[in-house]
């Protein structure tokens, strides 16, 4: 019988670009969120005298062929298990293409979660982890899933405490932005916004901290309300009868303190100018159920808001369907996806 696992997707809550390093990476220092969107990755393999993999995909643009992600992960993941087998994989996309959500190195992650359980088999962590990292910067996340530091170039990743459950609306413009072309923009901008490399790596070093100080003893900081321990991992009942979340505004808000911001907004939304827009539409104002936090998800196209409530982000949606600029924009509400809910929900029967 095949393996169908939910393939979830990640938000960048925030994200600094450092020096470009000898291997021609750029360092980063980014806070990954899980969001509860997702793509289907169904995998059926046997073991068999040689190894055959065959993708398919309802999308156009997924490459089915030694360029899928989940096929080179799951032919690399046969070569560290010294195992040769039949596998059959494909993969229903519901989520955008070149859309930083991390859709494509999510299914990479899927398709090594389900070809394990397929085969019975289970790499150690480190490896899984260290397979994942060569696939693509983005895909160690996924093993981890809930809110995740990433260092070094975003390989390198870090499990946080999970931050409570909040509303989300994605929007995902008519376009999609290449990865590399993104750091190349933001490589060869000039001029005073340039920063030099050594202000680039205190940057990292400052946001890493910034994001670690989010997690100091609740009152010790003053930024964290001292709270109820059974409320400590948010409440998803709380978003869906669109009752403000205060736990999840708190934190948030303490992120926002933090200025915490996306670097790619400075190349990508010049590029794309309709992209500002949306995010201006996200964020409202005052008077109008304005987002708590609004930004570009990794390079983009995709841009999300954060809302205290599932109304204020319904509000928001309407504010985006009814914008003329905003044509060719599609919507997704959604919320974050804590840790345990990612792992719980992962297999799809
Ligand atoms: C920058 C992020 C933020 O989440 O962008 P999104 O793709 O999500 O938008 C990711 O780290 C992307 O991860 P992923 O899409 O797996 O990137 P990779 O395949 O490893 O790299 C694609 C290309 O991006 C550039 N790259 C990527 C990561 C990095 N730290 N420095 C880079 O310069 C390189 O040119 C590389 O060849
Ligand atoms: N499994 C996959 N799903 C989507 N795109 C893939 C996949 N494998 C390789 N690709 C290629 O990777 C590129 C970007 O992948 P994607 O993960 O959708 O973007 P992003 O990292 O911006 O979220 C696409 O242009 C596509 O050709």
């Amino acid at each position: 019988m095949a393996t169908r696992v939910r393939s979830y997707s990640k938000i960048n809550l925030g994200l600094a670009i450092g020096p470009v390093r000898a291997d021609r990476f750029h360092g980063l220092t980014t806070l990954y969120q899980t969001l509860d969107l997702h793509d289907l990755v169904t995998v059926s393999a046997r073991r068999a005298a040689k190894t055959r993999l065959v993708l398919t995909t309802n999308h156009a643009r997924v490459p089915v062929d030694g360029r899928n992600t989940a096929w080179k992960m799951v032919e690399r993941c046969l070569e560290r298990l010294g195992v040769t087998a039949e596998v059959e994989m494909s993969i229903e996309k519901n989520l955008p293409v070149q859309g930083g959500m991390g859709a494509g190195s999510a299914n990479a992650a899927a398709a090594l979660i389900g070809l394990e359980r397929e085969l019975g088999v289970a790499l150690p962590g480190a490896a899984r982890l260290e397979l994942a990292a060569g696939v693509g910067s983005d895909v160690p996340l996924f093993l981890l899933g809930g809110a995740v530091l990433g260092l070094n170039r975003g390989e390198q990743v870090v499990p946080l405490p999970d931050l409570p459950r909040i509303a989300c609306l994605v929007a995902v413009p008519n376009v999609g932005v290449s990865t590399p072309q993104a750091f190349r923009d933001w490589d060869g901008r000039q001029g005073p916004g340039g920063l030099t490399d050594e202000s680039k790596a205190d940057r990292l070093m400052e946001l890493s901290l910034a994001y670690a100080s989010l997690y100091a003893e609740p009152g010790t900081s003053g930024i964290v309300r001292s709270l109820n321990p059974e409320k400590k991992q948010g409440n998803s009942e709380e978003i869906q009868s669109g009752v403000p979340n205060g736990l999840a505004e708190n934190t948030l808000l303490s992120l926002v303190r933090t200025g915490v911001e996306n670097d790619f907004e400075q190349v990508v939304f010049p590029a794309y100018p309709s992209l500002r827009e949306t995010k201006r539409l996200l964020m409202g104002t005052d008077s109008e159920a304005p987002a708590l936090y609004a930004a570009l998800s990794g390079s983009g196209s995709a841009l999300f808001g954060l809302f205290r409530s599932d109304a204020d982000a319904r509000v928001a949606q309407q504010r985006i369907q009814s914008a003329a600029t905003q044509a060719g924009v599609r919507t997704f509400l959604t919320e974050t996806l804590p840790r345990a809910a990612y792992w719980q929900r992962m297999f799809a029967g």
